[in-house]
C-alpha cells in the first residue's frame, strides 16, 4: 500500500497556551444525577430509562425493531374548546410524508479507503453514505495521520486554522482539513505539538495511543463546538472516540452544546483503552474521585485505572455493537471482558446491529479490482478470477478448492484454528490461500516461519501484509472463506464472501452465528442455508466444518453450486442497518 506523505503539513510548533478563545472548564458540580446515561432530562420529561421501565424487556438487550416511538404531546387539559371547524377541504393526494433530514457527524478513528486497519474502517464508509442515501447529512471527523492514503482524498483544504484544544494547563493549537473521501465530506484534524499525535508511520501501535486518542475525542467536540455545528447525533466509535459523551455532558452540554445525542457503536470489547489517572490531568476532567467511580470510568478488573469505553457506555444515550448475538455474549455470557456489570447496568440502551457491507466496493459485478466480473446468472465467470488469483499467487492450476483466510492477524481470529486449516486443507486435497499481518512482531514471525516451510508448496500461499487489492481478488478467485473466530463481534470477510459466491467455513459466535447457515444442520429453509458452520473452538470442530465443505465441492457439485447461488442472494447490504441506526437516532434524540 503505497502510503503518501502529508502534502501541507506544517512542522509541529509546540504551542501551548490557555487559549482565551476556548471556554473555560467548569467546575464539575458535586454530584451528578443517578442516570449518568442520560445526563439531561428528556425532552418529554421522562427519561430513557423510565420510557424502558413503562413497557420493554430489560433483561434482553434491545430488539431493535421494538424501539418505543415518541409519544404525541400530551394535550393542555385546560384549552378552551376550539371554534366548530370549518368545513373540510376536499381531500388532495399529498405526497408521503418524508423523515426531516438528520445532521449526523460520526467521529471515528479509521475510514475505507484512507486510514483503515480493520472492519471499522469499512462500517464508517459503509453506514456514512447509506445515511447520505437516505437524505441525511453527514459529516466525518478524523485524525490527520500522516500515514493515510492522501491519494484516496478529493480537494483536502485547510478550513479552520486557529483550534485551540484543552490539554493539560493549557490548549494544543490545531488545524482542521476538509476533503472529500469518495464523496463522503470529511474533517481532519491535525494537531500542532511536540507529541506528534497522528504524525506516525502507523495508526495505532504506540505507548501512548490511550492519550492520543482522548486528545482526539476532546479536539473532535471542541471543533465541532468552535465551529458553530450542532448535529443531531454524534455517533462514536470503539474505545478511540468513547469519551466525546464524557467531555460533552461533562463540559460542553453546560456551554450550551445541549442538541446532540450520542450514539457509540462498539466494534469490539477486547480493547477498551484503559489508561492511569494521567488521563484526569491531560483532559481536565478533575475530581479523580468522581471519575475513578465505579459508576463511571473506574476500570472494572484494574483497581485504580480509567477505562475509555466503559466512560463511553455510561454517558452515551444509546450503545450498540455489531450483532444480536454479541450484544448477547458481552452482556449475559462472560464476553465483555469485564463490562458484563456496566451492561447489565444501561441494558435498556445496549442492543445489536448486524453490519451492512458496501455493494457498491464488495460485488464482483462492479468490481474494479478483479480481472472478470460476474454475477448470478454468469457465475462461470469466477473461475477466470480463481485463474487470475493463481497465476497472482503462483499456484498450480488444477481442479482443487481454494480455501482462504483474509484478517488481522490477532488471536481473537483463532489463530491456531488457521494453522491447522493450512495443513488440513492440503491434506484433503485442496489450496490454501492467507492474506493477513499483525502488528505484533512474534505472531509475524510465526506466519513467516510458515510461509517459509511451505514455501515450495504449489498449493500453497500466505501473503504476510495487507493489501486491499488482492483481498478483492482473494473474495473472487476463492471458493471459500474461513472464519474459525474465537469471538467475533461482526465479523465483514464473511459477508463479503458471500456476495462473491465464496462459501464461508465459520464457527458459530458472534455476528458469524447471526449471519451464516449451515447447509446441512442449521434450522433454517434450504435456499437460506449459506455455507459451513462449527461450534465448538477446537481441532475436531475445525475439520468437521472444513472437511464437509471441501468434500462437498469435490463430490457434489452440483449441490455447492446450489449454495454458492444462496450465498450470492443473501442480502446483507446497509439498507436495514442503516434504517435500524435511524430508528435509534430517532429513539434518542425523542427520548
Ligand atoms: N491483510 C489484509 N489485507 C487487506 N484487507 C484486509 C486484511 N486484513 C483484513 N482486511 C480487511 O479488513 C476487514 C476486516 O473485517 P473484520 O470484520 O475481520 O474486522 P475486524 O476484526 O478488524 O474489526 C472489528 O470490527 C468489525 C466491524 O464492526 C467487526 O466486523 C469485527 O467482528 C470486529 O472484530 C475486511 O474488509 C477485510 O477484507
Amino acid at each position: 500500500m503505497a502510503k503518501q506523505p502529508t502534502g501541507s503539513k506544517s512542522k509541529p510548533s509546540t504551542r501551548r497556551r490557555r487559549s482565551a478563545a476556548t471556554p473555560s472548564v467548569p467546575a464539575a458540580p458535586e454530584r451528578l444525577s443517578a442516570s449518568v446515561a442520560t445526563p439531561e432530562p428528556s425532552r418529554s420529561g421522562r427519561s430513557i430509562r423510565e420510557r424502558h421501565a413503562a413497557g420493554i424487556d430489560s433483561d434482553q438487550p434491545q430488539r431493535l425493531d421494538q424501539l418505543e416511538q415518541p409519544e404525541a404531546a400530551p394535550e393542555v387539559a385546560q384549552t378552551p374548546a376550539p371554534p366548530a371547524p370549518a368545513p373540510e377541504p376536499e381531500p388532495m393526494s399529498l405526497p408521503a410524508p418524508t423523515r426531516p433530514e438528520l445532521f449526523v457527524v460520526h467521529v471515528s478513528p479509521e475510514l475505507a479507503t484512507v486510514a483503515k486497519v480493520g472492519g471499522l474502517a469499512d462500517v464508517v464508509f459503509g453506514l456514512s453514505r447509506e445515511l447520505a442515501i437516505r437524505g441525511n447529512h453527514v459529516e466525518i471527523v478524523l485524525p490527520k495521520y500522516a500515514s493515510m492514503r492522501y491519494d484516496q482524498i478529493y480537494g483536502l483544504h485547510e478550513v479552520h486554522r486557529d483550534l485551540w484544544v484543552p490539554w493539560y494547563d493549557g490548549s494544543i493549537h490545531c488545524s482542521v482539513y476538509f476533503g472529500f473521501v469518495h464523496d463522503r465530506k470529511c474533517f481532519f484534524i491535525e494537531p500542532h505539538s511536540g507529541d506528534d499525535f497522528f504524525d506516525r508511520p502507523a495508526i495505532y501501535g504506540y505507548p501512548d495511543d490511550v492519550l492520543r486518542y482522548a486528545f482526539f475525542s476532546r479536539a473532535a467536540i471542541e471543533f465541532l463546538w468552535q465551529s458553530g455545528k450542532h448535529p443531531d447525533v454524534i455517533h462514536c466509535h470503539d474505545w478511540q472516540t468513547a469519551l466525546l459523551p464524557v467531555y460533552l455532558y461533562e463540559f460542553y452540554q453546560r456551554l450550551g452544546m445541549t442538541h446532540p445525542r450520542v450514539c457509540l457503536t462498539i466494534h469490539n470489547f477486547a480493547h477498551q483503552g484503559v489508561v492511569g489517572g494521567e488521563l484526569l490531568r491531560a483532559t481536565g476532567l478533575q475530581h479523580p474521585e468522581r471519575f475513578h467511580h465505579h459508576d463511571r470510568l473506574g476500570d472494572p478488573r484494574y483497581p485504580g485505572m480509567l477505562n475509555l469505553l466503559k466512560g463511553g457506555i455510561v454517558y452515551s444515550n444509546f450503545v450498540t455493537t455489531v450483532s444480536p448475538r454479541y450484544a448477547f455474549e458481552t452482556k449475559d455470557q462472560g464476553q465483555g471482558f469485564g463490562l458484563e456489570g456496566v451492561l447489565h447496568a444501561h441494558q435498556v440502551k445496549y442492543g445489536g446491529v448486524v453490519n451492512g457491507i458496501d455493494y457498491d466496493v464488495w460485488n464482483p459485478e462492479i468490481d474494479r479490482h478483479i480481472p472478470a466480473r460476474y454475477g448470478l446468472e454468469t457465475i462461470e465467470t469466477k473461475y477466470d478470477d480463481k485463474r487470475a488469483l493463481r497465476q497472482r499467487l503462483m499456484l498450480a492450476d488444477n481442479e482443487k478448492a481454494i480455501v482462504a483466510f483474509i484478517g488481522r492477524l490477532d488471536p481473537q481470529k483463532g489463530l491456531e484454528l488457521v494453522r491447522h486449516a493450512i495443513f488440513y486443507t492440503l491434506e484433503r486435497g485442496a489450496q490454501f490461500v492467507l492474506l493477513g499481518s499483525s502488528p505484533d512482531p512474534a505472531i509475524n514471525a510465526d506466519f513467516w516461519g510458515l510461509k517459509r516451510m511451505l514455501n515450495d508448496s504449489p498449493d500453497c500461499h500466505l501473503e504476510i501484509g495487507f493489501d486491499e487489492e488482492l483481498a478483492h481478488l482473494i473474495y473472487a478467485g476463492a471458493d471459500m472463506m474461513l472464519v474459525p473466530s474465537r469471538f467475533e463481534p461482526c465479523g465483514l470477510t464473511q459477508m463479503i464472501a458471500l456476495r462473491y459466491g465464496t462459501i464461508p467455513v465459520v464457527r458459530a459466535t458472534g455476528g458469524l452465528a447471526d449471519t451464516v447457515f449451515d447447509k446441512d444442520h442449521a434450522a433454517r429453509p434450504l435456499h437460506e442455508r449459506n455455507g459451513y458452520v462449527f461450534n465448538d473452538y477446537d481441532l475436531a470442530g475445525l475439520e468437521s466444518a472444513l472437511g464437509r465443505a471441501i468434500a462437498c465441492y469435490r463430490d457434489y457439485p452440483g449441490d455447492f453450486r446450489a449454495l454458492m447461488h444462496n450465498a450470492m442472494r443473501t442480502d446483507y447490504s446497509w439498507n436495514r442497518p442503516g434504517q435500524d441506526y435511524l430508528n435509534i437516532y430517532d429513539y434518542i434524540r425523542n427520548g
